[in-house]
C-alpha cells in the first residue's frame, strides 16, 4: 500500500482565487465549495506554530481550541476578546475576498447546477450593462460573498480540532448557534468528511439542538457514525484546503469523520470533490489503489459566525470589543 504525497498538491505562491461558483462541488446537494491549496505551505507552517502556543482543551480522544472563547451552554459568545490576529490574516481576509460575480449568480440561478451555459441572450444583456457606470456599480453591489448576509458579515469564532490517526468525530450537525456557513481549513494529514442526510427527528425530546455545546462535544468524541446512518457522500480534504458548507448541506445533513488509520475505496465515483482535488492527490490515490493512510495529525480550523454575541466587557461595565471581528 503506497501513500500518495498529498503535500505535492500545494504551491509555494498564494493561490489566485476564482469565482466561488467555480469551486462548487456539483455532485452534492446545495451547497458545498472546495478549494485545494487555499493556503501556502509557509502559511500552514506559521499557523501550526501559532496554534501550538495556545492552550488545548483535552477530550478523551482528541484536543480542541475554541477562539476567542468557548460558547456558553446557551450558544452565546460571551467575551471581551476578538479572534487572534494569526487566525484573521490571511484566512478571514481571503474567505471574505471570495465572491460570486453577478454573472455567476445569474448563471447558477439559470443553470440549476449544470454546466450548460448557453444562454446567449442573457449574457448579451449583461454585456450591455457593462457599458454604463450605473450598470457597473450595480454589478459591484450584487457581488455576494459567503458571509454577506450573516449578522456580523464575517466569522467571529474559530474552533480548532486536532485528530491523530484513528480518531474522528461522530456524525452531528452544527446547530442553531451559528449562521449556517462553515469554512474549514485543513492542516497536516488529509481527512474524509462523511456526509449523511439527516434522519427524521426522534419522537423523544433529546435532539442535539437541546444539548449544550459541552454535552455535544462529549457525544462527538468517539468518532463513530450514528447507528443506522449510512454515509451518502464523502469529501476528501487535502492539507491546506478550504471546504465551505452552507444551505441544505448545513441544515439537512449530518457530518462526521471515521476513526480509522487509512481511508479506503477512494475513487472518482466515491469522492464527491474528485474533480476539484489537486492533480498530485488524484494521481496518488489512483496509484495506491484507493487506499490512503492518515500519515500524521490532522488539524482543522472551522470558521463560523456565532449569532448571539454578548460583549462581556460591556456586560460588566467595561469597554469590550467582542464580535467586531
Ligand atoms: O474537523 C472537521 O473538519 C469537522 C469539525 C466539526 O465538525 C465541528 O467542529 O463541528
Ligand atoms: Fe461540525
Amino acid at each position: 500500500m503506497t501513500t500518495p504525497n498529498t503535500s505535492t498538491t500545494t504551491t509555494t505562491t498564494a493561490l489566485e482565487l476564482k469565482d466561488l461558483e467555480d469551486y462548487r462541488i456539483k455532485s452534492l446537494p446545495p451547497s458545498a465549495y472546495y478549494i485545494s491549496s487555499f493556503i501556502t505551505p509557509q502559511e500552514a507552517s506559521t499557523l501550526l506554530t501559532n496554534i501550538s502556543k495556545n492552550p488545548w482543551t483535552t477530550l478523551t480522544h482528541r484536543r480542541l481550541q475554541p477562539h476567542p472563547a468557548p460558547l456558553t451552554p446557551s450558544g452565546h459568545l460571551l467575551t471581551t476578546k476578538s479572534l487572534p490576529e494569526f487566525l484573521v490574516s490571511p484566512i478571514v481576509d481571503r474567505i471574505l475576498s471570495l465572491s460570486f460575480s453577478s454573472d455567476n449568480n445569474n448563471k447558477s440561478k439559470n443553470n440549476n447546477n449544470n454546466n450548460n451555459n448557453n444562454d446567449d441572450n442573457e449574457n448579451r444583456e449583461e454585456d450591455d450593462d457593462d457599458n454604463d457606470e450605473e450598470g457597473k456599480e450595480r454589478k459591484e453591489k450584487e457581488k455576494r460573498g459567503i458571509f454577506t448576509t450573516s449578522p456580523h458579515t464575517r466569522p467571529n469564532h474559530v474552533l480548532i480540532n486536532e485528530y491523530p490517526p484513528n480518531t474522528g468525530i461522530a456524525a452531528h450537525e452544527d446547530g442553531a448557534a451559528y449562521f449556517p456557513v462553515v469554512c474549514t481549513v485543513s492542516l497536516g494529514s488529509h481527512i474524509l468528511l462523511e456526509v449523511t442526510p439527516k434522519p427524521p427527528p426522534p419522537s423523544s425530546s433529546s435532539s442535539s439542538q437541546s444539548q449544550s455545546p459541552q454535552e455535544r462535544r462529549e457525544r462527538e468524541e468517539g468518532g463513530v457514525g450514528e447507528e443506522g446512518n449510512q454515509t451518502k457522500y464523502r469529501i476528501f480534504q487535502e492539507p491546506n484546503s478550504l471546504l465551505i458548507t452552507t444551505d441544505e448541506m448545513y441544515t439537512n445533513h449530518l457530518h462526521g469523520i471515521l476513526a480509522v488509520e487509512a481511508d479506503e475505496g477512494l475513487d472518482e465515483l466515491t469522492v464527491a470533490n474528485w474533480g476539484l482535488l489537486g492533480d498530485g492527490t488524484r494521481r496518488g490515490i489512483v496509484e495506491s489503489g484507493g487506499v490512503v493512510r492518515r500519515e500524521g495529525v490532522r488539524i482543522s480550523l472551522t470558521y463560523r459566525d456565532v449569532l448571539k454575541v454578548k460583549d462581556a466587557g460591556r456586560l460588566f461595565g467595561g469597554r469590550g470589543v467582542a464580535g467586531r471581528r
